[in-house]
């Protein structure tokens, strides 16, 4: 598999929808589908928290979110798990700073996408030189879908990054909704990822195409 070129993984991280069996109110697979006709870019399977599945049905369920999306044509990112990535053949994974190292994690994909959380600068230059792909920048505001997330940096992280010479490709997450999506681009990030705000809504299709108006502009 060829490493998605910059600009293509720029394009496709601008609406990046991340989503478990838990964050949903209904099933996974409709809210999947929803938020592709809301205008989507890119999906993250991140099958975590109370309720999470394991084994078996966990497998399974990426497995139908996976075929969905190669059905739209929408990256298919797998969160921690890179056993159940590469099983799939998955699009890429994403890694926190307590996870799998990045070298490692690196050795073990190949070309695939390689998403790192960022939360302080000084993780920055080592992600890159690990070989991450793009930054998961955040928390941006406060959150309470990720139980054990770190205080919230604000939109001054991205734009340090930016000021600071870093141009690899970066999406924020963490409590991002209509509201404040837009203050995260003009900070410098190349999209927005979000959870319960898509996953939540009463309207699912609407929630997705408000966000991705907020993210072209
Ligand atoms: N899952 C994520 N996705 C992104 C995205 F790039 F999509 F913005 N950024 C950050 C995270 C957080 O990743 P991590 O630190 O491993 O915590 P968890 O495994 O609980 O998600
Ligand atoms: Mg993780």
């Amino acid at each position: 598999m060829k490493r998605m070129n910059e600009k293509a993984l720029r394009e496709a991280l601008k609406l990046y929808f991340v989503m478990g069996s838990a964050n949903c109110r209904e099933e996974p697979a409709e809210v999947l589908k929803k938020a592709i006709a809301g205008g989507i870019t890119m999906f993250q399977f991140r099958e975590k928290g109370k309720g999470a599945l394991t084994g078996a049905e966990k497998f399974a369920l990426a497995e139908e979110l996976h075929y969905i999306c190669k059905k739209a044509g929408i990256p298919f990112i797998v969160d921690d798990d890179i056993p159940l990535a590469l099983a799939l053949n998955a699009d890429g994974v994403h890694i926190g700073q307590e996870d799998e190292p990045i070298e490692r994690a690196r050795e073990k994909i190949g070309d695939r996408i390689l998403g790192v959380s960022v939360h302080r600068a000084e993780e920055a230059k080592a992600a890159i030189e690990k070989g991450a792909d793009y930054f998961g920048v955040g928390p941006i505001f406060p959150t309470k879908t990720k139980e054990d997330a770190r205080s919230a940096v604000g939109t001054g992280l991205i734009r340090k990054l930016r000021s600071e010479g870093y141009t690899i490709p970066m999406v924020g997450i963490g409590g991002i909704q209509p509201e404040n999506a837009a203050s995260v681009m003009e900070a410098g990030a190349d999209g927005v990822a979000v959870i319960s705000a898509i996953s939540a809504a009463e309207n699912v299709v609407r929630a997705a195409k408000t966000l991705k108006e907020c993210v072209f502009y």
